[in-house]
């Protein structure tokens, strides 16, 4: 007989089951009581084994409620939790502490918010069910590191962004019937073998699995016009991050200034865009009850057997045109015009965030210039709540191929992206000809200025540990940003990867590059960084050429040279020139080779054979892994 419990000395494991019933079971459907010491392990849906619950099975219980963070996650023993056919609403917890589970099953909720990314820390995991919630967001990319999975069930979420390329040779139940993917299903082994049920509908998913021809997304993917002059180079090079520079015109010497988009254009350009929305009204007014007729017609469209001849953007979008008729191509552009009347003129916040500021707030705002770069000019900007946030004045020379309704639903997908290694595009804004990206502030600074900033020349390149965990903070953003099949950051470099508030690495200026003429943004600094196939300005920049750059840049990491010095060396003499320019004891060496050797890859000549950058992100873990492993074994033997 165990003595009678009191409070203070309750099993740990008893106490997180009573805290997670506390706001999980608002209907008290649980008779939880605690009298002898492991009465626990005799609850309703608990098991355990050596007096810790592995399994926590609650289905079908009627529970009412949320799912608390810290309290089920502390059950470190856990195989199974089942929480399926119940009424629990809010997010999924932080599961990541659950390292030995092998069974989640949540679906038939009303969990809300993001899919879980702290799934992929799951490792041990063979059936995923998170089917029948709200979840929102993207199918997490490194879910393709989950390699014992057996079933994955996410159907009906409202999941968006593309399929990851799940290859695990065990996965044998897939389902992510009715969501929001998007995009061409990856041709990998394991996804062939699953028919169009398990990807029904998600009316923009397309592929060879499910027998439907992709089509182009936007017109931002067609070859820019190759016959165009090239532009005169704007104002470039100065760009580099450490150097505040004055504004073009007036010149003055104030570090702040009003907002060189101040009040005065701000109006004219509401003015003309109030009139412009005004004619536009009035045009459309009479044909407005065509809404519905249209959306079926896309939705025809999307499904016509169309074969899909060529790889080539360009040719997509030509056999596309050719397959609309003229009816639906006045349709599509009215639907994108009443769009556009809403929008135009106003502040868009992205991703469904609150209002926080007016247009009128943030012209009036104190602004101070940051640099100006490749597509435009940066401004921190300082609002009168205090809040203070970075503004990028896209210029409109070089955007102007980019059509405005192009610009807005480009805008609306890169907007939404949301990842702790991307700094958050907050809002957007586009009134004629001009076109602003609001970001969150970063105050500590950029990579450049970390490697090259206040350091003399002669300064030793960082750390081997936080050259490692500033390459895995960049490659989680990149993979994450490539996990929708059409976006590329197009512009990797140490300028744009920002120090947050944690000094985690976060890309900025990502998917912004497409929005240019490509010829008008030659820039020698950011010369070095562009793959050899992209370097004729008429060639687009693509997911490879991204890891290209990554490639560059991890070698400016580990060197501390900016890649306009790097020479030019086969791998097997990037070790050697990377060593020379470090000063590392011994034991540095192998983790040294390994990482470069992820440079090399990386950086090869030939795009086919560099790798994908969810590879490149599994490389670097693996990377982090064996360290961990080495120093784990090193301390227990010293
Ligand atoms: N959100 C931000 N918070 C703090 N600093 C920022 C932010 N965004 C950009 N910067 C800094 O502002 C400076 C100018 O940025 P900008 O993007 O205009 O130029 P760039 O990065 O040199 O070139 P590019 O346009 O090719 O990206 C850079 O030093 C950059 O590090």
């Amino acid at each position: 007989q165990f003595p009678p419990i009191t409070n203070s000395l309750l099993p740990s494991d008893a106490v997180s089951l009573l805290s997670f019933k506390s706001k999980a079971d608002s209907d008290n459907k649980l008779l939880y009581a605690l009298n002898e010491r492991f009465d626990y392990c005799q609850w309703q849906g608990v098991k355990c084994s050596q007096g810790r619950v592995v399994r926590f099975v609650l289905q079908s219980f009627g529970l009412r409620g949320t799912f608390p963070p810290n309290t089920l996650t502390r059950l470190d023993q856990l195989r199974v939790l089942s929480l399926h056919n119940n009424s629990l609403t809010g997010p999924i917890p932080d599961l990541s502490p659950l390292v030995n589970l092998k069974s989640l099953i949540l679906g038939h909720n009303s969990f809300s918010g993001t899919c879980p990314v702290s799934i992929v820390a799951l490792h041990r995991l063979t059936i995923l069910d998170l089917s029948y919630n709200g979840l929102t967001g993207l199918i997490p990319v490194n879910i393709t590191g989950l390699d014992r999975l057996y079933s994955l069930k996410l159907e009906s979420n409202r999941l968006n962004g593309t399929v990851p390329p799940l290859n695990q040779s065990f996965l044998v139940v897939l389902n992510v019937s009715s969501n929001n993917l998007t995009g061409r299903i990856p041709l990998t082994p394991t996804l062939s073998r699953f028919d169009t049920s398990s990807f029904q509908l998600n009316p923009n998913l397309c592929g060879e699995i499910i027998n439907k021809a992709c089509s182009s997304h936007s017109p931002f993917f067609e070859s820019p016009n190759a016959t165009s002059p090239p532009r005169p180079l704007g104002q470039n090079a100065e760009s580099q991050g450490i150097v505040v520079l004055s504004p073009p015109s007036p010149p003055s010497n104030h570090k702040k200034t009003g907002l060189i988009l101040g009040l005065s254009i701000g109006f004219a350009v509401l003015v003309s865009s109030l009139l412009c929305i005004f004619l536009m009204i009035r045009k459309n007014g009479s044909e407005r009850n065509s809404k519905e007729t249209t959306t079926a017609s896309i939705n025809d469209e999307n499904n016509s057997p169309e074969p899909e001849t060529s790889r080539n953007v360009g040719q997509v979008g030509e056999s596309k045109f050719q397959v609309e008729t003229k009816v639906n191509k006045v349709q599509v552009e009215e639907i994108a015009s009443q769009r556009m009347m809403k929008k135009s003129g106003s502040l868009v916040f992205c991703a469904g965030e609150s209002e926080v500021y007016s247009l009128e707030q943030l012209m009036r705002a104190s602004a101070e210039l940051l640099g100006r770069g490749t597509v435009g000019t940066t401004y921190k900007a300082v609002l009168d709540n205090q809040l203070i946030v970075t503004v990028k004045r896209l210029d409109a020379n070089k955007t102007a191929i980019t059509s405005p309704e192009a610009f807005d639903q480009h805008m609306d997908a890169v907007g939404g992206l949301r990842h702790p290694n991307l700094v958050p595009i907050r809002a957007y804004f586009q009134a004629k000809g001009e076109r602003l990206v609001i970001y969150d502030y970063q105050p500590n600074g950029s990579l450049f200025n970390l490697i090259h900033g206040s350091r003399s020349a002669r300064a030793k390149p960082l750390h081997w540990t936080s050259c490692l965990k500033i390459a895995e903070d960049v490659a989680q953003g990149l993979a994450y940003i490539h996990q929708a099949s059409w976006l590329i950051h197009g512009n990797v470099k140490s300028s744009n990867v920002l120090l947050g508030a944690d000094f985690e690495a976060c890309l900025t200026d990502y998917c912004l590059s497409v929005l240019a003429d490509s010829s008008s943004v030659e820039d020698p600094d950011t010369a070095a960084y562009k793959a050899p196939e992209t370097r004729k300005s008429s060639r687009r920049a693509t997911s490879k050429s991204d890891v290209y750059a990554f490639g560059v840049l991890l070698l400016e990491l580990l060197t501390g040279k900016h890649p306009s010095q790097h020479p030019y060396l086969a791998p097997p003499d990037m070790l050697e020139w990377v060593r020379a320019m470090r000063e590392d004891d011994g034991r540095e060496e192998n983790r040294l080779g390994m990482l470069s050797e992820v440079a090399s890859v990386c950086s090869l000549t030939s795009p086919e054979q560099r790798p994908a950058m969810w590879q490149v992100l599994k490389m670097i873990q693996e990377i982090k892994e064996s360290v961990m492993a080495e120093d784990n074994a090193s301390f227990g033997y010293s």
